[in-house]
């Protein structure tokens, strides 16, 4: 799986409200575990979402797999998994199996398999006494973990995660972590939590719409901090 990234840029409206966020950025991502940190507004969410094609660069272009996402958006969404910060964005039908089970309709299972699935992940992500519960109605904790476990049903070939531990106690943040390290897909995951990506193969520092740092965990948090001291000061 690798992810083609050329000559990026991204503006958000136009005339006296433009507002570029994204600049000029190439980058080739291969690794199985990339981490982005940066600080708020640097570009980072819009990056990730531009790696399933939710938001599309307004020049150069981005190709996952080969499949640019302006002109194959639908190949690029059936590869790339997409769990977003706010996971009532993700919640699509009334109760926790529903919801659940509603990104399985099409892979053709019967009935029994499909529950069998479901009941599994929710046992997983510690949701299995809610299973006929109003998913609105969960916590933002248990609902990030419902998101986690409905996108991760879809078996996607890449999965990109937009800060999904922001809401959740450090019990389920653990949980996470220790989902995504077993995870067998790669993950590129945007994160202030930077404990997290201590085992990270790969670590990205947007700065302004730009990647000013890209190496190893330890040396990125380090250039991350300093960065933020200077802007600080
Ligand atoms: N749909 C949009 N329309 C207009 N401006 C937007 C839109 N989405 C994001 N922006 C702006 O683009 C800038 C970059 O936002 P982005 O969400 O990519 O940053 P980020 O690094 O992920 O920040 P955070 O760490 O706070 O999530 C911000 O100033 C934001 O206000």
């Amino acid at each position: 799986m690798l992810i083609e990234v050329d000559g990026v840029s991204h503006t958000y409206g136009d005339g006296p409200l433009a507002r570029t966020v994204l600049r000029e950025v190439s980058v080739r991502l291969g690794e199985r575990r990339i981490g982005i940190i940066g600080a708020n507004g640097s570009g980072k969410s819009t990056f990730a979402r531009m790696l399933n094609g939710l938001v599309l660069p307004t020049t150069g272009s981005v190709r996952v797999d080969g499949h640019d996402t302006r002109k194959d958006g639908r190949a690029v969404r059936r590869r790339v998994g997409f769990c977003f910060t706010d996971p009532d964005a993700q919640i699509v039908m009334p109760t926790v199996q529903e919801d659940v089970a509603f990104g399985l309709r099409r892979r053709g299972w019967s009935k029994q398999e499909v529950a069998s699935r479901v009941g599994a992940a929710l046992a997983a992500y510690g949701l299995a006494g809610h299973a006929d519960h109003p998913a609105h109605l969960l916590s933002g904790g248990q609902k990030q973990l419902l998101a986690l476990a409905s996108v991760l049903l879809t078996e996607p070939d890449l999965l990109v995660m937009d800060e999904p531990t922001t809401l959740l106690d450090l019990r389920n943040a653990q949980r996470v972590a220790r989902v995504v390290a077993e995870l067998p897909m790669p993950v590129v995951l945007l994160t202030h939590h930077l404990d997290l990506l201590a085992d990270f193969d790969r670590v990205l520092v947007f700065d302004d719409g730009r990647i000013t740092f890209d190496g190893a965990p330890g040396e990125a948090i380090a250039a991350y901090r300093e960065l933020m001291a200077r802007d600080g000061t």
